[in-house]
């Protein structure tokens, strides 16, 4: 059952509003229990209470519905209210304005989407954004993406625009804040995180949020159907506005904006002009929400300076210094409203009504200043009473505390003042993207780990109630145990714990360094000669060996090694599709791992290690847990992820998965968390004593060489170039981790990536670097040294 409570003072006037309101009846009690319909966050003959709690009217059966459906027919308007369809779809505003929209715009006809793909897809999408954010969550996106369909809507642009660029610049809306950790590319990089680390400091989160949403368009396969030239366009599109969306290159936008203006030299049949435009439009719909009608307005203030000053706290916390507009001991929710709107917003919806006089342009305008003016109001009103309030005390205390502040030096600790602060600090950070590439140079080397160690618990005992609220992360932000271990603190091997108790997907720099590399491959060899399938279902004797795997194991051997698994796997009862959803276990994703191996022989052989360890389930496994960590918050979706754990095979041969949904259940009861659970499972699985495999092996190098596959996952290579494996090599790499690296593909390359050895670009090379520090310790390949030629390191 799920409770809908509308939070205090929020609900009915946000239905109200929109007079949405039929004349429902009021029970007593408040309380009505009704069937939902399409309007379901999940399962079947779900029962939603609905409880209005400040007047106590409630909805009927099927009333959320109709709610709803006439809520979305005005989807186009300016004042459309997403908390209150947020609410009405049961925190699916997202999805079902997506949806909506791809209606709407015909996008599903056009195109000949399959529906159950695009749902699928959206539904993906929800799921990345964190609902823990108080800002970057799916109703961001859902309003960023209503507010992109209004855009699309004006004559000027429905007019100049294909049916592919309207469907691009929604996809780009609902995708455009994947996976957001809640705090900023400052931030992340302050504090090491891998991300920072996977796109040198650049566009971190923009970066990530593209190759998310790459990831998903390939996983869900919707549009899969595409041919070649199609999807390399929208590709191209998706990527350019999502970037586009970085703040902190507003005004290297406004400037070309303005400019295009000034000569009047935008052509809306060049494509390179519409998709600027398209860019720019993406640019207003994220910061439009300043051009809302004020009670609408209002709230995405509180709630994005919500966010800020999260972060803040955070940064006090780790005794980093405290961004500005972050501090909320020192600013307010109003003096950041009014520096923001007056000094990134409305220069830019001024440029934008040049561009498009239209009465939606001025509306926009006439919202932002009249809100401006409000805020403005607001924070002199609040001065003026904290003025009052600070002449009340008597004259004798203000002596005192007078001669006390001057003593210990605490006047120091006022706060910064002035109302421009949060516009100071949109200059100190603005940057253009030729700044970019001195950053890439320059921030590590002068932000090193050891300057900003936190005072954190050192023994990973920490519980989770000691780790701030904000570290609670997925993808983009390692979890508190990362934080703590491998991002805070120099990447040693020695401060990685090892065993069993961990594994997440890592950051880059968290990458074993193995000096027992070759132990590795020769206990895990072991462990495939013992595995229980030998022979059974796939004949290892066609295999290379592990221990002699060299240069002269061609890659496409792995490939068709990883399809004889894929086969074996179906042949246990495993539903392949679902296989093909996790990493290290289908055809594409070993093809990418052979990449690697053309990279570097050393990876090449893990990559097939991996491929066998996939094989005899053991990575599956792991995986799922990884996999039910990173994509879950809550026991119940763990759940849903889980199903395919009970559908490995049990016929002795392999191994008895203990996790089942009772004992998630039991969990959820007693409140133990989810992880918890798994990592009793895993424990378990590896004490399994009729496991011959298991036992046979050292459990420390196990978990190891998953660091490894979780590594190369990390270090993937975009395999765009590659005719054969396109689509589905980055599928995996992207969907697996949903941290995939902005490498670029080897297009220099005549003939796509096996064919010959692959010389890493410039680009590649600092992501490269982990791996290269991997095989330092064994003999091929000469240790990189920072100065020598990026291409030399993979010369013979
Ligand atoms: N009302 C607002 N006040 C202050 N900053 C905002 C506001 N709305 C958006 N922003 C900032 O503008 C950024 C636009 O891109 P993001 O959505 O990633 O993150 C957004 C916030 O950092
Ligand atoms: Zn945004």
């Amino acid at each position: 059952m799920i409770m809908v409570v509308a939070g205090r003072g929020h609900n009915m006037d946000d239905v109200a509003s929109v007079q949405l309101l039929p004349p429902f009846k009021r029970k007593r009690d408040g309380i009505v229990r009704c069937r939902s319909n399409s309007f379901r966050q999940s399962k079947k003959n779900e029962n939603i209470e609905l409880k209005m709690l400040d007047d106590k009217t409630c909805y009927q059966d099927g009333e959320i519905l109709q709610l709803g459906k006439r809520l979305l027919s005005t989807v186009g308007e300016w004042d459309f209210n997403m908390f209150t369809l947020n609410k009405l779809t049961n925190g699916r505003a997202l999805f079902h304005t997506s949806l909506h929209l791809f209606q709407e715009h015909n996008l599903i006809e056009i195109f000949k989407l399959d529906i159950v793909k695009l749902m699928r897809f959206i539904s993906l999408v929800e799921e990345g954004y964190h609902s823990s954010n108080p800002y970057h969550n799916a109703v961001h996106a859902a309003d960023v993406t209503q507010a992109m369909h209004c855009y699309l809507r004006e004559r000027k642009l429905d007019k100049a625009l294909s049916p592919l660029e309207k469907m691009t610049a929604i996809v780009s809306a609902i995708t455009h804040d994947l996976d957001h950790p809640g705090v900023n590319q400052a931030f992340l990089i302050a504090t090491s995180n891998h991300l920072a680390t996977l796109y040198n400091n650049c566009s971190v989160l923009e970066n990530h949020h593209w190759r998310s949403a790459l990831g998903l368009l390939h996983e869900s396969g919707v549009f899969e159907h595409f041919d070649r030239s199609l999807w390399k366009t929208m590709e191209w599109q998706l990527k350019s506005l999502i970037l586009a969306t970085d703040i902190t290159r507003q005004q290297e936008f406004l400037l070309r904006l303005r400019n295009h203006l000034d000569q009047n030299n935008l052509n809306l049949d060049d494509i390179e002009h519409k998709n600027f435009v398209l860019q720019i439009a993406l640019k207003c719909a994220d910061i439009s929400n300043p051009g809302r009608p004020w009670e609408l307005s209002k709230r995405w203030s509180e709630l994005v300076c919500d966010e800020f000053f999260k972060q803040g706290d955070c940064e006090r916390q780790f005794n980093l210094p405290v961004t500005p507009f972050c501090d909320r001991l020192s600013t307010t929710v109003a003096k950041i409203q009014t520096g923001f709107m007056n000094f990134v917003v409305m220069p830019l919806f001024k440029e934008w009504y040049r561009f498009n006089r239209t009465s939606l342009s001025e509306v926009m305008l006439s919202n932002i200043k009249a809100n401006a003016d409000n805020w403005d109001r607001i924070a002199l009103e609040a001065e003026a009473q904290k003025l009052k309030q600070e002449q009340e005390p008597l004259a004798e205390e203000e002596e005192e505390e007078e001669e006390d502040l001057d003593n210990d030096g605490m006047n120091d600790m006022k706060p910064p003042g002035g109302s421009h602060q949060y516009h100071t600090t949109i200059v100190v950070i603005e940057r253009t993207a030729a700044d970019c590439d001195d950053e890439k140079q320059s921030t590590k080397s002068s932000e090193s780990a050891e300057s900003i160690i936190p005072d954190l618990p050192q023994t990973g005992d920490s519980t989770e109630d000691d780790i701030p609220l904000c570290l609670y992360r997925r993808h983009s932000l390692p979890p508190p145990y990362m934080m703590c271990r491998d991002t805070m603190f120099p990447n040693k091997r020695e401060s990685f714990q090892r065993g069993l108790s961990r594994r997440y997907s890592l950051p880059v720099g968290a990458m074993p360094n193995s000096n027992s590399f070759d132990k590795l491959v020769e206990k895990l060899s072991s462990l495939v000669d013992s595995s229980p399938t030998n022979g059974t279902h796939f004949d290892y004797d066609q295999r290379p060996r592990i221990v002699s795997i060299s240069q002269s194991l061609d890659a496409k051997t792995l490939s068709s090694a990883a399809l004889e698994a894929s086969k074996l796997t179906s042949a246990h009862g495993l539903d392949p599709a679902l296989l093909a959803q996790r990493p290290y276990t289908s055809e594409p994703h070993i093809a990418m791992l052979a990449h690697q191996y053309k990279l570097n022989n050393r990876i090449g052989n893990l990559a097939y290690l991996a491929k066998n360890l996939s094989v005899a389930g053991i990575v599956p496994h792991l995986h799922s847990r990884v996999h039910a960590n990173n994509r879950t918050e809550s026991v119940s979706t763990c759940r849903q992820s889980l199903p395919s754990l009970s559908t490995l095979p049990v016929d002795g041969s392999f191994f008895n998965i203990p996790i089942h949904n009772e004992r998630l259940d039991s969990a959820e009861a007693s409140g133990q968390h989810v992880n918890a659970v798994c990592e009793e499972s895993e424990r378990s699985l590896f004490g399994e004593k009729n496991n011959p495999a298991i036992q046979n092996t050292d459990k420390d190098l196990l978990i190891e060489a998953m660091h490894c596959v979780d590594a190369i996952c990390l270090s993937g290579v975009d395999t765009a170039d590659n005719p054969d494996l396109t689509h589905q090599s980055t599928t995996i790499a992207h969907s697996s981790n949903h941290v995939a690296p902005a490498l670029k593909s080897p297009s220099s390359q005549p003939g796509g990536m096996f064919s010959g050895r692959h010389h890493a670009t410039e680009e590649e090379m600092p992501l490269l670097q982990p791996l290269q520090n991997f095989n330092k310790d064994s003999n091929s390949e000469p240790p990189r040294s920072k100065k020598s030629h990026p291409n030399d390191s993979f010369s013979h």
